[in-house]
């Protein structure tokens, strides 16, 4: 068994009443592509921002590569866990080359430009994009931006917080391929939340389903596939598979 490199111990977090983590312990081998799922509310992206400590939990610990996270001053943080979101999204301002850069200019390497051209064509995209600004790029290259300025500082671990949510379904297909290649060609731990669990199940090699603050399955896609994991997560299992038979059953 590789060792873990996220540890998370008995997390909670209320936001006033609201419990948002209700005891939450979960090991992340190296390596591994994990999918968080889970009903609108459950948890999930407050579970993973308290892993790059943009969620300080009310109790429980997070130690990342044997690290209490609390401990880790945040640039060392953000270097080592990369970070992609579908809402904020790239600095506005800044040209998409400088939007790459930006980890590596915090990190106070020089020579960027090379591995700016070198991120951008790890995410299928021209190198001469570097000078555009964000609001010259389509939706899919804005969200393939986000992936290279994340991966840019070369770190262990990439957290992504629903990253194709707003893209075609085509371009969301295509860019989920390119990050799980990604994610095996360097080496990466991935974390991902996605409210689509035929995504989930396509992607990651562990899926696991969050209900009112709680983990509620674990599993592989094929035990889901073959019915484990209960209730909730064969719920969400039936939704695309009711997709798949109605498709079959169209008259051609
Ligand atoms: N900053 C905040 N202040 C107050 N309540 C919050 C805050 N962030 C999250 N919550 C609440 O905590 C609960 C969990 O939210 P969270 O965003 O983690 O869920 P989620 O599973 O990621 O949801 P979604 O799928 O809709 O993004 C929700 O009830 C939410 O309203």
């Amino acid at each position: 068994m590789p060792e873990p490199i996220l540890e998370l111990r008995d997390l909670a977090k209320s936001y006033g009443a609201v419990e948002a983590l209700r005891g939450v312990s979960l090991d992340v081998a190296e390596g591994s592509f994990v999918a968080l799922v889970g009903a609108s509310g459950s948890g999930k992206s407050t579970l993973l921002k308290t892993v790059n400590a943009l969620v300080v939990p009310g109790t429980g610990s997070v130690s990342f590569e044997g690290e209490d996270v609390a401990a880790l001053p945040g640039p060392a943080l953000r270097r080592r866990i990369g970070y992609v979101f579908q809402a904020i999204g790239l600095f506005p301002h800044m040209s998409v080359g400088e939007n790459v850069g930006i980890g590596l200019k915090l990190a106070g390497e020089r020579n960027r430009a090379a591995r700016i051209a070198e991120m951008l064509e790890l995410v299928e995209l021209d190198p001469a994009m570097a000078s555009r600004m964000p609001s010259e790029l389509s939706g899919g290259q804005r969200q393939r931006v986000g992936v290279a300025r994340a991966l840019a500082p070369q770190p262990d671990l990439l957290l992504m917080d629903e990253p194709f949510g707003a893209l075609d379904p085509v371009t969301r297909d295509s860019l989920g391929e390119r990050v799980r290649e990604l994610h095996k060609r360097l080496g990466l731990t991935t974390v991902m939340v996605t409210h689509d669990m035929a995504e989930a199940m396509l992607l990651a090699d562990r899926v696991l389903v969050m209900s009112e603050g709680r983990i509620v399955a674990d599993e592989t896609p094929a035990g889901l596939l073959s019915g484990a994991g209960g209730e909730e997560a064969q719920a969400l299992v039936a939704v695309p598979r009711a997709q798949a038979e109605r498709l079959a059953r169209i008259d051609r």
